[in-house]
């Protein structure tokens, strides 16, 4: 499904881990579209399996960055000016919470994870946009990624949820501060994909069964499907969209109780053991 939707346009996709990551379904999206891509890696660890995937994408522009740190943010865009002068897009396909605490009560979230999650999870994103506003003209878009989780609770996800409702609080805010530049800002709430980070969140496999069975369309999103909602709002197409949470969830955020026709969970899950 080639298209020239990002045709001469240049952008940062950052938090590919694998093949199963969400940036993964977003950046091939974009590749297709003719879009020139850069990538930033956590860390030397990943390096080997984010390296091959972007040469897969006709990539050669890998930067580590730890977001933790803001001078790693900052060598980050400065390296990207050594190849380009001005950027298009950014992806910011990052999240982390110590997953010791995304089981349990919310209530018992220590100090020090609370301000580790906010940190790497919200912060990160808006230390991201300033540097890449600086180097975006008019038409620029910047992205990141959400979870209903930040709208109603959702078992297990505790401070990941707090953290989410602070970054699509940020989205506005950003968008208000950077569309007088004519800079977009939005965030796709996409339903539960079994990536790394999602292999954190306490009973995750029943989260993913339970939208199976409950959303209106009666199945999950692929990684896939969030990658054209990203090509909409990066592209020209989403030229009139700005702090918006997009849901790309199958509808599940519009149901209010179980459907119907969907079977106990119990008896599911025990059928397929
Ligand atoms: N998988 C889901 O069900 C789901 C649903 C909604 C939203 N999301 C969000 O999508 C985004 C991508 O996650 P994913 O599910 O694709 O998992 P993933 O594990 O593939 O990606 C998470 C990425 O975050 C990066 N990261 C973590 N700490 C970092 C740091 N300090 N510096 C730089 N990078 C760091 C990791 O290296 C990894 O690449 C996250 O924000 C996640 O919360 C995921």
């Amino acid at each position: 499904m080639s298209n020239n939707l990002m045709a001469g346009k240049r952008g940062l996709i950052m938090g590919l881990a694998n093949d199963k990551s969400i940036a993964w379904g977003i950046a091939k999206a974009l590749a297709d579209a003719g879009a020139e891509l850069a990538f930033s890696f956590q860390g030397e660890a990943l390096k080997k399996r984010v390296g091959p995937l972007a040469e897969q994408l006709g990539s050669d522009i890998l930067v580590e960055c730890d977001v933790a740190s803001g001078d790693s943010i900052q060598t980050l865009f400065e390296t990207l000016r050594t190849h380009w002068d001005s950027i298009d897009f950014v992806v910011h396909a990052i999240g982390f919470s110590d997953k010791s605490e995304l089981r349990g009560r919310y209530v018992d979230t220590s100090r020090e994870n609370f301000k580790t999650t906010m940190d790497i999870s919200v912060y990160s994103f808006t230390a991201v946009c300033k540097e890449a506003a600086a180097m975006m003209n008019e038409g620029g878009s910047l992205l990141t990624l959400t979870y209903y989780g930040a709208e109603q609770v959702m078992p297990h996800y505790n401070v990941m949820g707090v953290a989410k409702a602070a970054l699509e609080a940020s989205v506005m805010y950003i968008a208000e501060d950077l569309g007088k530049d004519g800079i977009r800002c939005n965030a796709i709430s996409a339903g539960p994909i079994k990536t790394l980070a999602a292999s954190g969140i306490g009973d995750f496999r029943y989260i993913m069964k339970w939208n199976e069975l409950n959303s209106p369309l009666r199945r999950n999103v692929t990684q896939e499907e969030v990658g054209k909602a990203a090509l909409y709002l990066l592209s020209d197409l989403g030229s009139g969209t700005t702090g918006e949470t997009l849901h790309v969830d199958a509808g599940y955020h519009v149901v209010g109780m179980k459907a119907v026709d969907a079977p106990d969970i119990d008896v599911v899950t025990k059928r397929k053991e």
